[in-house]
């Protein structure tokens, strides 16, 4: 297969974007109140750049060009995606940009970080190993898994917000002799051949515009018998793309989660042997008998609430809560307190929750397939 068309770098040109937008919001406590505080005209810059990849694109009249297209720029596509969408999540999710399996009388953020802990346990992480976390959002799971195994971690970013906030975080807890955050393209990375023990990645490699590039780059700057985990997003065997109730959940996905191109299970698999790793773990997680699905926070299934503390948490995810943020930035937006663009942003998001309850509930879809890769210990030095 053809190497995927990377596009061109300019840090300087994300940083100067990232001041004019985000300001100082960067430092604020996080979540609803730093939406506010945006710059008005580069917001709507990256409201523009963002939607121009799925205004008028419905799933009825998708063609191969439309997502060639968005392939072609899938990291200006991703980056303007978390400009926009990271304060909506850090409010309604919290730092760990994730799903999670549910175990009976389980809280919400106890579920979430035993899903980062397994991880790492699955790849067999130590203390003291040189870690990658790639796509690694504002730090969530990566100040729980250095706190968890000891590893020093690097987080891989190409997103300046997300950076500030996970540094600030991580220094607010102490963690930063264990942990630090990075700016780059995970499709390009700057980090030398054979420079990690291992790589991790929870649900971030989905942005990719080629699962094969990815996982070849990840390999390329692993130590030989190093080990590479990932929670992948996947659309599952039952997907037929010729179905168009199928593809609308799949677009559905695609636009309110900031993706360019999400694959079948078997592309996924092919990619991680063409980039050549020995597979040793390959399950979807989301098949596991479990009390409650990885979707329920979305679904507003309040049965499944394991813990009073949750109410507040689960009430903001919920159609409800979606319902009362899409009403409240809408009249923010009228009396110019909100940027214009964020009830967008907010729908768009809320559309993708609906999307993503109906590809799990209908076995379209998984946020969690599970795979552990190693690179060999003969493997020849990639450059
Ligand atoms: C985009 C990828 C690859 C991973 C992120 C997974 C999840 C953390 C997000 C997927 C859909 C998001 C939504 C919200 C938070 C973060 C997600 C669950 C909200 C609950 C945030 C608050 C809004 O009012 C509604 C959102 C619905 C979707």
């Amino acid at each position: 297969m053809a190497p995927h068309a990377l596009e061109k770098e300019d840090f300087e040109r994300d940083a100067a974007f990232q001041k004019a937008l985000h300001g100082v919001s960067s430092q604020n406590e996080g979540g609803f109140r730093s939406m506010f505080s945006k710059d008005r005209k580069a917001h709507q810059a990256a409201v523009d750049e963002y939607f121009k990849h799925w205004d008028n694109k419905s799933a009825e009249i998708e063609t191969e060009e439309t997502r060639k297209e968005r392939r072609a720029e899938y990291a200006t596509l991703t980056r303007h995606y978390y400009n926009l969408a990271t304060d909506l999540y850090e409010y309604g999710w919290g730092q760990s940009f994730h799903f999670c399996r549910f175990a009976y009388g389980e809280s919400f953020h106890k579920a979430i970080a035993r899903h980062e802990h397994y991880l790492a346990h699955s790849m067999g992480m130590k203390e003291n190993m040189r870690v990658l976390d790639v796509g690694c959002g504002v730090g969530g799971p990566a100040r729980e898994i250095v706190k968890f195994t000891g590893a020093n971690v690097i987080g891989l970013n190409n997103n300046d917000y997300q950076i500030q906030r996970a540094t600030r975080y991580a220094q607010k807890e102490g963690l930063a002799d264990k942990l630090s955050f990075t700016k780059g393209d995970f499709m390009q990375m700057k980090f030398p051949s054979e420079s990690f023990d291992q790589v991790y990645a929870i649900e971030a490699t989905v942005h990719a515009p080629s699962l094969e590039g990815i996982y070849s780059e990840i390999y390329r700057v692993l130590k030989p018998g190093g080990v590479f985990g990932v929670y992948e997003w996947l659309m599952l065997d039952a997907y037929d793309n010729d179905n168009p109730h199928h593809r609308e959940i799949r677009l559905g996905i695609e636009e309110g989660d900031g993706i360019s191109n999400m694959e079948k299970v078997q592309v996924a698999l092919d990619a991680m042997k063409a980039a050549g790793f020995e597979l040793e773990v390959n399950e979807d997680l989301a098949q596991r008998p479990d009390p409650y699905p990885w979707y329920w926070p979305l679904a507003g299934d309040f049965s499944a609430m394991s813990s009073p503390m949750d109410f507040f948490t689960i009430a903001r995810m919920t159609k409800i809560g979606r319902g009362t943020v899409h009403r409240f930035v809408g009249a923010l937006e009228t009396i110019g307190l909100a940027p214009k663009g964020t009830q967008k942003t907010a729908d768009s998001l809320a559309k993708a929750a609906d999307c993503l309850v109906a590809g799990g509930k209908e076995k379209l879809f998984t946020p969690m397939y599970h795979m552990v890769g190693r690179k060999p210990l003969n493997a020849p030095i990639t450059a």
